[in-house]
C-alpha cells in the first residue's frame, strides 16, 4: 500500500484555475478575431508593457541583436540545435513513405507532406526559453516546413537577446516579440499585419496553452503543453541530494509546476524532502520552486518498483525520470510518460537545455493520448490510391455497390455500378433509364 509522505495542498493547478483561465482566453480571442491588430496592441500593452512601433523585426535589427550578443552563447546555440536536428532527422528518416499492390493492379500509398506554414511560439514570461526555439523551429525546418513564424513576449520590457539568435539560427522566417494568448490567437486567425498560419507549436503558460486548445480546428496544434510537471520514481540506491535537486530543477518553471516522487525507499523520500527544504532558501528562483514544492509537491512511498510504475503511470506525466539500479526497465514497465529519462547520468534539464530530444511535451495528463513534439508532428500523412486494371476495378464495383446499398447510399453504390457495368458487362436498370432519359445538349441545341 503507497503511504504518503507528503501531499499536494491542492489537486492540481488544473483543479484550482482552469475555469478562470478559459474565459479569459476565451474573450481574448474574441477580440483579436473581431479587431485585429488594434487588439493585440491592447493586449500585449495589457500584460507585458510592450506596445513597439513594429511587434516584427527587421533583418536588420535580428542581426544587430546576434552582433552584441557573447560568441559563446552563440556557439552554445549552435551546438545545441545541431543535437536537436540531428536526432529528429534520425526520427524523419524513420518516416518512410509507402506504396504497395494490395490486389492485382490496386496500389495504395501514404506520403509525409510538410504543413505549409507554422507558428513557433517560445515562451518568455518567466524566464527567456531560448530552448524552445531549437524545439520548435529547427524540428519545424528539418520537416521541411517552408513558412515558420516565431513569437516570443518580452522579458521585464525586454528582447530576448539569446531567443532571437536562437530563432534566426532555427531558420525562422518571421521573428515577433509579441506573447500569450494575442500571440497564439494572431498567429491562428491571422490579422492586418500577420498572416495566419496553418499549424501552432510550442509550450507555453496555462493561458497560452488554452488558447491553443481552444483555436484547434480553427488551426492545428502540435499538443497540449503546458506548465512544467517531473515525477521520480527512486529506489534505495538514488542520492537523495540528487533527487531534491532534479525535482526543484523543474518546480522552478513556476508556481503551478507539480514535482512528484515516488519512491520504495522511506529514508530516501524522508531525505529527499530534507534537502528540498536546505536547497530552497539559497535558490535564487525560490519564488516560483518554493510555492510550486509546497503547494504540488509529493512524496510517496510504495512496497516495490513494480507498484512504482503503476502509479507514475497513472499520472501521466510530463517528464519521468528513473534513479533506481536498473532504470532500462522501466521503458518496458512503463507506458504513459512524455519523456523518460534514464539513470543519474541525465536529468530533465539535459533534455530541456541541451541533450537533443525535443523538450515541448504533454503535460495535464496529454500524455495518455500523445507523444511529444517531434519531426512527425509537423507532416501529413496522405493517402492516394490507383487501380491499374479493369477488371479488378470492376470486382471492386460489385463490392462497392453491395456494400454502399447496406448503408443506404444509393449515389456511392451507382460509382461501384458503373464501373461493373463497363469493366465486367454487368447491367443494371438504372443505368439503361438513366442513359434512355438522356439528350445531348449539343442535339437539344440543334432541335431549338
Ligand atoms: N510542456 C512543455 O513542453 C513545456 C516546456 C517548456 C516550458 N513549459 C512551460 O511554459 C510556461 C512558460 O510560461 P511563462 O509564463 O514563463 O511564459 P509564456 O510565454 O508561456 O507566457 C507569457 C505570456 O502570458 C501572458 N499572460 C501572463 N499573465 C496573464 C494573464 N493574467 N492573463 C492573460 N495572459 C497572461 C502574457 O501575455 C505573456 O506574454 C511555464 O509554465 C513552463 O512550465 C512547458
Ligand atoms: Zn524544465
Amino acid at each position: 500500500m503507497p503511504t504518503s509522505l507528503k501531499s499536494a495542498r491542492t489537486k492540481s493547478f488544473a483543479d484550482v484555475a482552469q475555469d478562470e483561465v478559459r474565459e479569459r482566453v476565451l474573450a481574448i480571442i474574441g477580440d483579436i478575431r473581431s479587431t485585429g491588430d488594434a487588439a493585440v496592441r491592447t493586449y500585449s500593452e495589457t500584460f507585458d508593457r510592450w506596445s513597439p512601433e513594429s511587434f516584427r523585426l527587421s533583418d536588420e535589427r535580428v542581426q544587430e541583436i546576434i552582433a552584441g550578443l557573447d560568441p559563446q552563447v552563440i556557439t552554445d546555440i549552435v551546438f545545441v540545435q545541431a543535437q536537436v536536428r540531428g536526432f529528429a532527422e534520425v526520427q524523419l528518416a524513420s518516416m518512410a513513405d509507402v506504396e504497395v499492390e494490395t490486389l492485382p493492379g490496386v496500389f495504395l500509398g501514404h506520403k509525409h507532406v510538410p504543413v505549409q506554414s507554422v507558428g513557433a511560439y517560445v515562451p518568455g514570461g518567466k524566464y527567456p526559453l531560448t530552448a524552445s526555439a531549437h524545439m520548435t523551429i529547427v524540428t519545424a525546418k528539418t520537416a521541411g516546413v517552408p513558412r515558420v513564424v516565431a513569437c516570443t513576449p518580452p522579458i521585464r520590457g525586454e528582447i530576448p537577446a539569446a531567443t532571437v539568435a536562437a530563432m534566426h539560427l532555427a531558420g525562422a522566417d518571421e521573428i515577433w516579440i509579441l506573447g500569450g494568448v494575442q500571440a497564439v490567437a494572431a498567429m491562428a486567425v491571422g490579422t492586418e499585419t500577420m498572416s495566419k498560419v496553418d499549424l501552432i507549436a510550442g509550450p507555453g503558460n496555462a493561458y497560452v496553452a488554452e488558447a491553443k486548445r481552444q483555436l484547434y480546428g480553427e488551426v492545428g496544434i502540435d499538443l497540449f503543453a503546458g506548465p512544467t510537471e517531473i515525477l521520480v520514481v527512486a529506489d534505495e540506491h538514488a542520492d537523495p541530494f540528487l533527487v531534491a535537486v532534479d525535482l526543484l530543477s523543474q518546480a522552478e518553471h513556476g508556481p503551478e509546476s507539480p514535482a512528484v516522487l515516488i519512491t520504495t525507499s522511506e529514508r530516501v523520500g524522508r531525505e529527499t524532502m530534507a534537502h528540498i527544504e536546505a536547497i530552497l532558501p539559497g535558490m535564487p528562483t525560490a519564488d516560483y520552486a518554493g510555492p510550486a514544492w509546497r503547494d504540488f509537491g509529493q512524496v510517496t512511498v510504495v512496497d516495490d518498483l513494480d507498484e512504482a510504475y503503476a502509479l507514475a503511470d497513472s499520472y501521466a506525466f510530463e517528464h519521468v525520470q528513473i534513479l533506481t539500479a536498473d532504470p532500462r526497465e522501466a521503458l518496458d514497465k512503463m507506458r504513459n510518460y512524455g519523456a523518460l529519462f534514464l539513470g543519474e547520468n541525465t536529468c530533465v534539464s539535459y533534455g530541456d537545455k541541451v541533450i537533443g530530444t525535443n523538450h515541448v511535451l504533454p503535460t495535464l495528463g496529454a500524455a495518455r493520448y500523445t507523444g511529444g513534439l517531434w519531426v512527425g508532428k509537423y507532416l501529413r500523412t496522405v493517402t492516394y490510391q490507383e487501380v491499374r486494371n479493369t477488371e479488378t476495378s470492376g470486382e471492386l464495383g460489385r463490392v462497392c455497390g453491395r456494400a454502399a446499398r447496406v448503408e443506404l447510399f444509393e449515389g456511392h453504390a451507382r460509382s461501384g455500378d458503373v464501373r461493373a457495368a463497363q469493366y465486367l458487362g454487368d447491367s443494371y436498370p438504372w443505368i439503361d433509364e438513366a442513359k434512355a432519359r438522356y439528350q445531348s445538349p449539343l442535339e437539344a441545341a440543334g432541335q431549338a
